[in-house]
Parts: structure tokens; C-alpha cells; sequence
């Protein structure tokens, strides 16, 4: 046994995986052999769902079939939704809520929450991904005082989402930047929220608990948390008398962590960030505001200048949400709504060959205290 430590599982091989490869040195990111800048120009989210659990691109007549499958499992029993209103009166965290009533999912489910055969549950987990956009679209309406908005079979998953949460269906530009967002969220290796949904997955334990894990997890702000972060900072420094480099300078000089920089596995700036950018100049562009990229852009020079650590993944997506009218803090929400894709594809290749994960810390507290009675204790 290596009495090496590891902190933060840095480096650390715990499995081997078909779904994502990243080249952190060349900035590259591949599903399945698919480079990503491919994928998010040509192909939608339900392809690239199907890649990730099928094994391959899906097939005119397999991509129909399974975008009706998915369309036909977005309605959320009627429990669920009184306990995200609920929630939504209770002026709930929006990650909190989309945690708590996914979780309520399982006892709803067709068949039931437990663990089945490898079919059985990633039926549970396409059930899984097609409710979520409706619990979360729910969650902002019923903060708003609105209803919610029943589901539409006729709209794809990233059109639907939009329709939910506004209301309207969504103009062909919008629904496929959101598409698009979509589409680079869902995969990336053995992050945190993935490797929490492994882990609970590796017990022998349910999807539901494993994607209910990996929500609560994907809500830190050294996680999926960051791009609400980012766009936090970006408003601050639009309200703030600095300019741009000064705030963050100043930032830098008090030891904070710019939020939307730096990554465990990119030393270059992320392939997403770079697809993500474009769509935050396009929409500045169409509007007429080109401030809230024109303000990240500067970040990520002085950022580059100053420290060399370059945009992730969360940069530019906070910028492209929020100048799509998407209410900041459910910016995070949505990425679940992605990943959850990834979670599932790990969670099913991790349990065809299973092992418990359970890795060690080194005790460095004392050995050898005497036991004192509580009465004795001073
Ligand atoms: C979807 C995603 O999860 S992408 C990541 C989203 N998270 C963020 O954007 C939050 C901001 N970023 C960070 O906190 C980090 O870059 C992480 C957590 C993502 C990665 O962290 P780690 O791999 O543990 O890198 P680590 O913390 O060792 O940082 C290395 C150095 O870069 C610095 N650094 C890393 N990120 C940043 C940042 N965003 N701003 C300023 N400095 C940073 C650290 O201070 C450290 O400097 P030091 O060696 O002088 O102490
Ligand atoms: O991979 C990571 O560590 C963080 C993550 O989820 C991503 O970048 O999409």
C-alpha cells in the first residue's frame, strides 16, 4: 500500500472510460472520438446523449426513436411539483431544490428506484434527464407567481426547456445556442460531480441517489458554481467606478480566485470556453451590448498577461445565459440539466465492471489518549 499522498485525487487513475478524452496540454476535447468542436456545430444534445450511452451515433430512425422517448418522459407527478412549489415559496437555492425534488423522482418512477440490470436503469436515467428541465423550469415559475408550463412532445429538449421557462417558444437562434451549451456540458472525464456519482454508484446504490449526488456536488463554486459566479463578478465590475483590469487586479492582489479560470486538467484555455465566447460576441453583436463580453474579453487578457491561467468552461457561458434572459442563479441548474447525461454514461460503464470506491487518508491525530468519564472531563 503507496503511503503517497494524493490531494484532491490529483493525477490519480481510478478507472478506465470510453466517453471523454481531454489533452489538457492542446486544449482538446473529444466524446467518444468526436471532437467537440464538431459535435456542438453539427450534431444536438439527444445525438450526442445517444453517443455517450449507446456506444455510437445514432441512426435517422435510432435518433427518432429515442427523442420520442425522452419527449414522452418530461411530465413530473403532480407531488413533485407541489413540493417544488414548495420550494419555490421557501425562496430556495434553485441547485437545492433541482437536489431535493430529483431525488423525490425515485419514488415515482415507473418501476421503482431501485438498481436494476444495466437496461432497466438507464431507462431510469433517460426518465431522469427528460424530467429535470420540467422541475427546474417549474422552480423559476412558481418563484415568479406563474404556473408552470406543461412539456411539449413537438419540441426538441433544449427548445422545450426555453418554452417551459418563458412561456413562448423560443426563436430558432436562441433554441440552438442553447442546444449547442447543451451538447459541450454534458461529458468531461472524471470531474468532481461525475466521480461523486461513481462513487455512490459504486456501493451498489441506485441512479437516482448517484444523480442526486452529483447535483449536490456540481453546486460548488470550484465546480458547476462558477459560471454563476462569473457573471456575479461581471455585474460587479459593470456597477463597480474600477475598470476592468483594476478590479481585477485588486482581486488578484487579495488572493481571490477569479471565477470561470483555470482547470485540473487544461493548462490552455478550454476548446469550450473558445465555442462558448463566439456565442457571447454573436448575441452582444445582435443586440446592440457588447459590454458583458467585451468585459470578459479584457479578463482573460490581463488574465493571460498577468498569470497565464486561461477561461474554463464556465467563462463564457455565463455571459452567453444571462444575454439570453436566463435568470442568473439557475445558470447552474442548467448545467445539471447536461451533465446529468454524462453522469448517467459513467455511472452504467463504471458498474459493468464495479468495484467500491474507497481511497484512504493518512491519520495524523494521536493514538494514544487515555479515556476520561464525562464527569471527570474539564
Ligand atoms: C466546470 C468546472 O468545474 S470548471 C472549474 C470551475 N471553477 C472555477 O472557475 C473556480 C476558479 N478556479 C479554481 O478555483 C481552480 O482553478 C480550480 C479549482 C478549478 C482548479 O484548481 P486546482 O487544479 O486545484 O489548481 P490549484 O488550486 O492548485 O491552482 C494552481 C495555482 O493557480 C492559481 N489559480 C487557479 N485558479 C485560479 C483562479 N481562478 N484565479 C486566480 N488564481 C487561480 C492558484 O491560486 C494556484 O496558485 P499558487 O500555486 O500560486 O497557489
Ligand atoms: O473536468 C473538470 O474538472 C470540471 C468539469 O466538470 C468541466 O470542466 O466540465
Amino acid at each position: 500500500m503507496s503511503d503517497d499522498l494524493k490531494k484532491g485525487l490529483e493525477g490519480v487513475l481510478v478507472a478506465e472510460s470510453e466517453l471523454s478524452y481531454i489533452d489538457g496540454d492542446e486544449g482538446r476535447l473529444v466524446y467518444r472520438g468526436y471532437e467537440i468542436g464538431d459535435l456542438a456545430a453539427q450534431a444536438s444534445f439527444e445525438e450526442v446523449l445517444y453517443l455517450l450511452w449507446h456506444g455510437k451515433l445514432p441512426i435517422a430512425s435510432e435518433l427518432a426513436t429515442f427523442e420520442e422517448e425522452l419527449a414522452a418522459n418530461r411530465t413530473v407527478h403532480d407531488d413533485v411539483l407541489e413540493t417544488v412549489r414548495r420550494l419555490a415559496e421557501a425562496d430556495a437555492n434553485p441547485m437545492a431544490a433541482l437536489r431535493t425534488a430529483t431525488s423525490m423522482l425515485s419514488a415515482y418512477d415507473e418501476e421503482d428506484g431501485e438498481p436494476g440490470t444495466r437496461a432497466e436503469d438507464l431507462a431510469k436515467g433517460q426518465r431522469i434527464t427528460a424530467k429535470m428541465p420540467t422541475i427546474v423550469a417549474a422552480f423559476k415559475r412558481m418563484r415568479d407567481g406563474d404556473e408552470p408550463v406543461a412539456p411539449r412532445e413537438d419540441l426538441d429538449h433544449a427548445a422545450n426547456f426555453l418554452y417551459m421557462l418563458n412561456g413562448e417558444v423560443p426563436d430558432d437562434k436562441l433554441a440552438e445556442i442553447f442546444d449547442m451549451a447543451l451538447v459541450l456540458h454534458v461529458d468531461h472525464g472524471i470531474n468532481a460531480s461525475t466521480f461523486a456519482a461513481m462513487v455512490t454508484a459504486s456501493t451498489l446504490s441506485d441512479i437516482y441517489s448517484s444523480v442526486t449526488s452529483a447535483i449536490g456536488t456540481l453546486k460548488g463554486g470550484l465546480h458547476g458554481g462558477a459560471n454563476q459566479n462569473v457573471m456575479a463578478m461581471l455585474k460587479e465590475i459593470d456597477e463597480s467606478e474600477l475598470s476592468v483590469v483594476e478590479w481585477t487586479r485588486n482581486a488578484l492582489e487579495e488572493g481571490k480566485r477569479i471565477p470561470g479560470f483555470g482547470h485540473r486538467v487544461y493548462d490552455v484555455k478550454d476548446p469550450r470556453a473558445a465555442i462558448l465566447g463566439d456565442q457571447s460576441r454573436e448575441l452582444g453583436n445582435a443586440s446592440g451590448e457588447l459590454k458583458w463580453f467585451s468585459y470578459s474579453q479584457v479578463i482573460e487578457e490581463f488574465m493571460q498577461q498577468e498569470t497565464g491561467i486561461a477561461p474554463n468552461v464556465d467563462f463564457y457561458s455565463a455571459s452567453t445565459y444571462y444575454q439570453m434572459g436566463i435568470p442568473i442563479d439557475l445558470f447552474t441548474p442548467i448545467f445539471a440539466l447536461s451533465r446529468v447525461g454524462g453522469w448517467i454514461a459513467h455511472v452504467l460503464e463504471y458498474q459493468a465492471d464495479n468495484r467500491l470506491i474507497r481511497p484512504r487518508s493518512r491519520y495524523v491525530g494521536p493514538t494514544d489518549q487515555k479515556f476520561v468519564p464525562i464527569e471527570q472531563r474539564e
